[in-house]
């Protein structure tokens, strides 16, 4: 089933257009990877899906109900001022209103989404002394905890080791496995979007292909030389 239809979509900033004609479908329970030259554009696609920017021309259209979209950024070396233990950084999400402790009901979501997350053991440890592998898992935590219909990563894993960047994405894998969630992907890495992606869409300034990961030739793309790690 699709979940969001992209239809000739094109986005043009003065007099210049970044792209145009630019199609995909982004699926249920599938990875999308967005590829594409650095300055393509990619960022500027999901802040059109955020419904932060406007289509210049085309569409994005969700099939039903527009779902809970959750973003998870990148990692960052200098994002780690806050001085709150991982467990009160993942539950931030929730909106307590007027209600400023949590429901048993909340705590046993925070405790299971901890529990997805590889987190169980480091809910206490502050998430400015955590690992950037470990930052990373309370930044998907914290956007899961609200049980979103489509999670997008932006290139979540670039800054992150080798080891850290297969946990964090099994973890994704896994949790996309046994819920209703679709994932949209930036990525600069080829082997993770080889790895965890079914579906890609590569912008290029006169146009976009979209198709299957397996039926990507990756020897044309030039994508795995600019990652930013
Ligand atoms: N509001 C804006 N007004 C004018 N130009 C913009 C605006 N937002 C983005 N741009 C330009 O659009 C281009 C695409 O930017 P974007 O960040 O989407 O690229 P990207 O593919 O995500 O790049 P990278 O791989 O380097 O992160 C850039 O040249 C950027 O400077």
């Amino acid at each position: 089933m699709t979940v969001l239809t992209g239809t000739d979509v094109g986005i043009k900033f003065g007099q210049r257009w970044l792209y145009r004609h630019v199609n995909f479908e982004l699926r249920n329970q599938r990875v999308l990877a967005v590829i594409g030259d650095n300055g393509v554009g990619k960022t500027t696609l999901i802040r059109a899906i955020l419904e932060k920017q406007k289509l210049t021309e085309g569409q994005l259209n969700w099939t039903n109900q527009k779902p809970v979209v959750r973003y998870v950024p990148q990692e960052r070396p200098d994002a780690q001022d806050f001085p709150l233990r991982i467990s009160e950084f993942v539950s931030l999400s929730f909106d307590q209103g007027w209600q400023p402790w949590q429901t048993k009901a909340e705590k046993a979501q925070i405790a299971h989404i901890l529990e997805d997350t590889n987190l169980v053991k480091l809910a206490n440890r502050r998430i400015d002394r955590a690992s950037g592998g470990e930052r990373q898992r309370a930044y998907l935590a914290q956007a899961l905890l609200v049980n979103p219909g489509v999670l997008i990563l932006d290139e979540a894993t670039a800054n992150l080791d080798n080891v850290a960047k297969y946990e964090l994405m099994d973890v994704v894998r896994h949790y996309r496995d046994h819920h209703q969630l679709s994932i949209i992907m930036i990525s600069h890495d080829l082997e993770i979007i080889q790895e965890y992606a079914d579906d890609y869409l590569l912008l290029k300034p006169d146009g976009s292909e979209f198709g299957e990961v397996k039926d990507l030739d990756v020897t044309q793309l030039e994508v795995g030389n600019q990652d930013h790690a």
